[in-house]
Formats: C-alpha cells, structure tokens, sequence
C-alpha cells in the first residue's frame, strides 16, 4: 500500500471484446482502456452510451463478457467507488472506515492516522459515530469516496462522482485525487460533467451507443472530431 509508481506504467489495461446482460445481446463492443499510473481518464459518453456496463465489466459483474483485464502498479489492488452509496444500516461512518481497513489488512496506527486524516479532509469529523442512514445524499457518496481513498490502492475506479457533491466537497475531493496521483495512482473516471472533466483529465474514452467514438488526449479528440481548439463538450456533441 501506498507505495510509488513508475512513471507511464499500466495501472489498469482492459480490452472488451463484448460484454452484456443477456446472451448474444452485446451492450459494448471493442472498448479498450490504459490507464497509466498518476493519469486521470475521463469515461464520456451520452445516458445509456455504455459507461456503466463498461466499469461492470471491468470488475467482473456482467455475466457475458469477453473481456481481458489486467491490473497493474504495485499490488494490483483498487477501489471502486460507486455512483450509488452502498452501506451497512448498522454501522457509523467510522466504523465503515475499520471495516474497509480490517478487509484490507491495514494496521490500526495506519488506519487511524489516514481515517483520521480523510474526516478532517472531507469535513465529516462531527459525525464519524452517526449512522450513514441519516446522512445527506452528498455525505453518503463522501463516505464512500473516503473508504476508496483510505486504502491508497494503485487505481481508482470512480462512477460519475460529481452530481451529488456541492462545490467545497467537489473541491476537497478533486484536491485528494491529485495528491493520489502524484503519489502515482491511476484513475478511471466515469462522467456526465464535461467542462470538469475537461479541465482535469489527461486522457478521454467518448463511448457512443456501445463503442468508442474517440479516445486520446483532448488534442486527439479534438482531431478526431475535426474541431481544432473547440471544448470537450462541442467535440462530445459532434462525435455522438
Ligand atoms: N441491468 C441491465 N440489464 C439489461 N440491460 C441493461 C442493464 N443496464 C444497462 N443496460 C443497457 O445497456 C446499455 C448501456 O447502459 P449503461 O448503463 O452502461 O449506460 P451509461 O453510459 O452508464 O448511461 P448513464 O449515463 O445513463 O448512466 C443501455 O442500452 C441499457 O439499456
């Protein structure tokens, strides 16, 4: 855990062939990913596009699926932080944050000072011994955004982060990302908010209708769409 990266290595390298929900009824065909250690890439695409069957693939939750994955960096390992917060009824935030550490073998002096240090970050201190149940829809995708970030794996996966978080926590995350990935953490991000996504990510994948339309820097995109110097969004529209 926690240890550094060589530059431009793999931390995640994926190559769909097909993936869906049903037999002979492919979602996505021939989407292909690398994402490099201390590189954000940005999962574009329309509602329905395939972003979220394409992360489903990836983490092997699709019962059809031809797909080759391979997790690189350090030790392999990621977290997956979901659109949607999952939780324990039962458990209070801090005790989520053991829970997370205990599976993934963390010291207690380790798991203190870095659990310690994302409630301080995300400003969640006051109710680290509430129940998430009573938390707000954004404090709940914050807990599930500090249990991603409290086991500093080699790469994140993170489904569209962005909607339910208000500009400060938008904020504290976008600036604990960038600490990771100076560490040399990869990420693969999935979203819907382009002008952010456009100002932070290094690379793109434009999915349209199951395929990728386009993929590569924003200079590559821009190409591809044949509009030099236009944003992400005007590319995005002309692309899908
Ligand atoms: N559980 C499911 N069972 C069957 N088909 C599904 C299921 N989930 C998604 N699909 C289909 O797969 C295709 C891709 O959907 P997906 O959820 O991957 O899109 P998305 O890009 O994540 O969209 P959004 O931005 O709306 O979240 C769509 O045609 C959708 O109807």
């Amino acid at each position: 855990m926690g240890g550094l990266k060589v530059p431009d290595e793999s931390v995640i390298q994926v190559h769909i062939e097909e993936a869906g929900y049903e037999a002979g009824q492919p979602r996505i065909r021939d989407v292909d990913i690398d994402v490099r250690a201390g590189r954000l890439t940005g999962l574009i695409g329309p509602n329905g596009a395939g972003k979220s069957t394409t992360i489903k693939t990836i983490l092997d939750l699709l019962p059809h699926a031809k797909a080759d994955i391979k997790f690189g960096g350090a030790s392999g390992s990621y977290a997956y932080v979901p659109e949607q917060p999952v939780y324990y009824d039962t458990l209070t935030l801090w005790e989520h944050l053991g829970l997370a550490a205990a599976v993934y073998g963390m010291d207690e002096v380790d798991f203190e000072r870095e659990a310690s240090h994302l409630l301080e970050k995300f400003r969640m201190n006051e109710v680290r011994d509430h129940l998430p149940g009573s938390f707000s829809k954004g404090m709940q995708q914050k807990m599930m955004l500090m249990i991603g970030f409290l086991i500093r794996p080699d790469v994140y996966i993170v489904d569209e982060p962005f909607i339910g978080l208000d500009p400060r926590a938008t904020k504290d995350f976008l600036g604990l990302l960038e600490e990771e990935r100076r560490r040399g953490a990869g990420v693969l991000m999935s979203t819907h908010v382009l002008d952010t996504a456009e100002r932070i990510c290094d690379d793109f994948i434009l999915i349209s209708n199951g395929h990728v339309a386009a993929s590569g820097t924003l200079e590559a995109i821009r190409e591809a769409s044949g509009l030099p110097g236009a944003s992400l969004f005007d590319c995005f529209d002309k692309l899908t």
